[in-house]
């Protein structure tokens, strides 16, 4: 498919995110992702987003959509992850099959202190066939990953920044639905969809399509919101703060 074909064949469609960690306890041998994308292909959805090459290559190799390809990588001079932080992290993404690139596209600096967004360009240049998805946290960062040649921007990151600290109540449908507004480029929802009808409001709201992750192939997360209930909600346990806890390091550590 061309770039054009590729983009075309996502609207209005499910994404689902298919991603695991070795301390994932559905982790595996690190397979579950391709039975995760077979299952997703099988129900129907336009796309695969998946974590690291060796994921997306194995995805690849097997299931026949495309791929949103990123690299979560922890540095240990820093207290988060980002996503695909350099060109030689895209460039592996893309050898593996992924003909959608996602990276970190905000203000925040990277580990060599620049801001995250500033590789959209260093992509567009080495990779001029890549498709380029912007994760970010806020409308003014939409702006500027849209402004450096994005291809699409997707709300990804916000409630796990600083300045997004303040969206308590995930998805974020008033970032999104402003996004929407203030960029012209397709806007695609992430982050935080947990049934089919979230997903239709997203696009109600103005949004190309929907990735889904957590509540498609985070079994554990599921049995989790169930659990939390069931037990009236114990003090000690928040699945909100599950997930920002697994945002911790994980993947590769690089200096
Ligand atoms: C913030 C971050 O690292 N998000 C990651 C990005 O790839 C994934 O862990 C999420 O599963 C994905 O964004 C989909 O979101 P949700 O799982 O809420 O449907």
């Amino acid at each position: 498919m061309t770039k054009q074909e590729i983009i075309e064949s996502l609207k209005g469609g499910l994404i689902v995110s298919c991603q695991t960690e070795p301390k994932d306890c559905i982790h595996e041998d690190g397979r579950t992702v391709v039975t995760m994308a077979k299952a997703a292909k099988w129900g129907g959805a336009v796309a695969i987003r998946s974590n690291s090459p060796e994921q997306v290559k194995a995805i690849h190799e097997a299931v026949d959509l495309p791929i949103i390809g990123l690299d979560k990588i922890y540095y240990d001079t820093m207290d988060r992850v980002i996503m695909t932080p350099t060109i030689e992290h895209a460039k592996a993404l893309w050898e593996a099959g992924a003909r959608i690139i996602a990276l970190e596209a905000t203000d925040q600096l990277n580990h060599l202190g620049v801001p995250t967004r500033n590789l959209i360009p260093e992509i567009k240049k080495e990779l001029p066939e890549a498709i380029i998805f912007a994760d970010v946290d806020t409308v003014e960062n939409a702006i500027e990953a849209a402004k450096l040649g994005a291809d699409f921007v997707a709300p990804t990151l916000a409630g796990y920044t600083k300045a997004t600290a303040y969206i308590t109540e995930p998805p974020a449908y008033r970032e999104v639905a402003e996004m929407c507004r203030a960029v012209d480029v397709p806007v695609i929802m992430e982050g935080h969809v947990y049934d089919p009808e979230s997903a239709m409001k997203s696009l109600y709201l103005g949004c190309y399509a929907v990735v889904v992750g957590s509540a498609i192939t985070r079994p554990h997360f599921i049995v989790k919101r169930f659990t939390d209930l069931l037990n009236k909600f114990p003090k000690d346990s928040n699945w909100r703060d599950d997930e920002r806890a697994w945002q911790g390091p994980i993947t590769k550590l690089e200096k």
